[in-house]
């Protein structure tokens, strides 16, 4: 027979998430106990019967022992039925033990003793925000490297899902507008991502939250916006010209992080797939997990499955908002009505009254260029077309803003 690994030591994501082996385990033994209990008692009675009969037994025991065993063998070696957890940029992994690390950066090496160390056993004072995954928390290794590290539910079924989807994806990546992520760590059922720390946070929190609490201070200026723009450009037109090209799939000001020059990183893969080039579209199904308000048309009207030309729409929206300091989530009042922000900006732009769209703060500050503005929120009008085809590509949108001076 074939030596069994511990179960303890296999970690296999759906019986790991569900508890299943010790119930399946028992269920087979007591089938046994009842199937070894009918062999004695039938053969007692062969011992019984005269010589006609007994042949005629005899060959019923052979009949069923033969279905037995094919029973057996065909339920054996058919594949158990489970939830695909992740179907999208990589097959789980086989994992034989439950502690695992590694790092995609060879300076840099993690372990779960460290990391606890580093953040005095997870203690809230680290914290720096939370997702709907888990939370982050910053640390300073050994080495002075300061690191995000982003510690997910234990029992968020999705979260592990993402787990692997970011570190794929995220693993593989070299661009200076793609947040790095410099490994993972794994231990019982925590599951750690370590990224590079962004000294300014969230582009989300610079564009609304503080400007309520310091207006001053707290302002990004046009040339900083510009430079952000630019820089989620480029991180896009990187992705989606890779050979198989990925779509982000998660565009928004929350998922944009700004170092401390206020270039941008794009962070969040946990929604990314891989676009089948031979028919423009992910085979996959789109997550469904897109910000309502930066989700292009085709997907509300029920399209699922993932393209290039919704990160368009959605930069395009993004756009928008840099430039305009609204939530793309809240209605705008125009002519007495409450309108969204595509169908704002467009009416405004109609009107040749693009100047009035900028954020008041950038106005305040002065020497705006008008034909600058004018032609950055054409470009956001192409990107958040209604039709699909008509958005330009990411290789074009990062060339039309090129001209634009940061
Ligand atoms: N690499 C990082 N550097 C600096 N701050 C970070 C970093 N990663 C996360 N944060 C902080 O933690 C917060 C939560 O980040 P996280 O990515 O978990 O959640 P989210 O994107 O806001 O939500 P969700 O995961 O639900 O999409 C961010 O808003 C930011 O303030």
């Amino acid at each position: 027979m074939k030596p069994q690994t511990p179960l303890s030591l296999q970690f296999q994501p759906n019986a790991f998430l569900n508890n299943e082996y010790s119930v399946k385990k028992s269920q087979t033994l007591k089938q046994q106990h009842i199937l070894s209990l009918f062999y004695v008692e039938y053969l007692f009675l062969l011992f019984r019967m005269d010589h006609i009969l007994q042949a005629a037994a005899c060959g019923l025991l052979f009949f069923f022992s033969l279905t037995g065993i094919i029973t057996f063998w065909v339920f054996r070696c058919r594949k158990p039925k489970t939830t695909q957890l992740v179907s999208t940029t990589a097959q789980l992994p086989s994992i034989t033990t439950v502690d695992q690390s590694a790092s995609f950066d060879p300076n840099l090496k993690f372990s779960m003793t460290k990391l606890r160390a580093a953040t005095k056993n997870f203690s809230p004072e680290f914290i720096i925000g939370g997702g709907s995954f888990g939370t982050v928390y910053k640390a300073q290794l050994s080495n002075g490297v300061t690191v995000a590290i982003k510690r997910l539910n234990p029992d968020a079924f999705k979260g592990f899902r993402e787990f692997w989807a970011e570190m794929v994806t995220l693993g593989m990546l070299h661009h200076p507008n793609i947040a790095k992520i410099f490994g993972y760590c794994m231990s019982g059922s925590d599951r750690l991502l370590i990224y590079e720390f962004f000294q300014n946070g969230s582009l989300d929190r610079w564009l609304h939250l503080e400007q309520e609490q310091d207006l001053d201070t707290l302002t990004l200026s046009w040339g900083t916006r510009i430079q952000i723009v630019k820089g989620v450009a480029n991180g896009l037109f990187f992705l989606h010209s890779l050979d198989k090209p990925i779509a982000h799939q998660h565009i928004e000001s929350r998922n944009v992080f700004l170092d401390s020059d206020f270039q941008a990183h794009i962070c969040d893969f946990g929604h990314a797939r891989r676009i089948d080039t031979s028919t423009s579209y992910a085979s996959t199904q789109f997550a469904g997990t897109m910000g309502y308000c930066y989700m292009p048309p085709e997907y509300k009207a029920g399209l699922t499955t993932a393209t290039l030309e919704a990160d368009v729409y959605s930069f395009g929206i993004l756009m928008f908002e840099i430039a305009t300091g609204k939530r793309p989530n809240l209605p705008t009042l125009l002519d007495g009505e409450e309108v969204g922000i595509v169908e704002w900006a467009r009416k405004m732009l109609a009107q040749d009254k693009h100047m009035q769209m900028v954020d008041a703060s950038i106005l305040r500050e002065g020497g705006l260029i008008e034909d600058h503005v004018k032609e950055y929120f054409e470009i956001a009008e192409m990107c958040t077309s209604e039709i699909k085809r008509k958005r330009p590509t990411m290789a074009k949108v990062f060339r039309l803003l090129n001209p634009i001076p940061m």
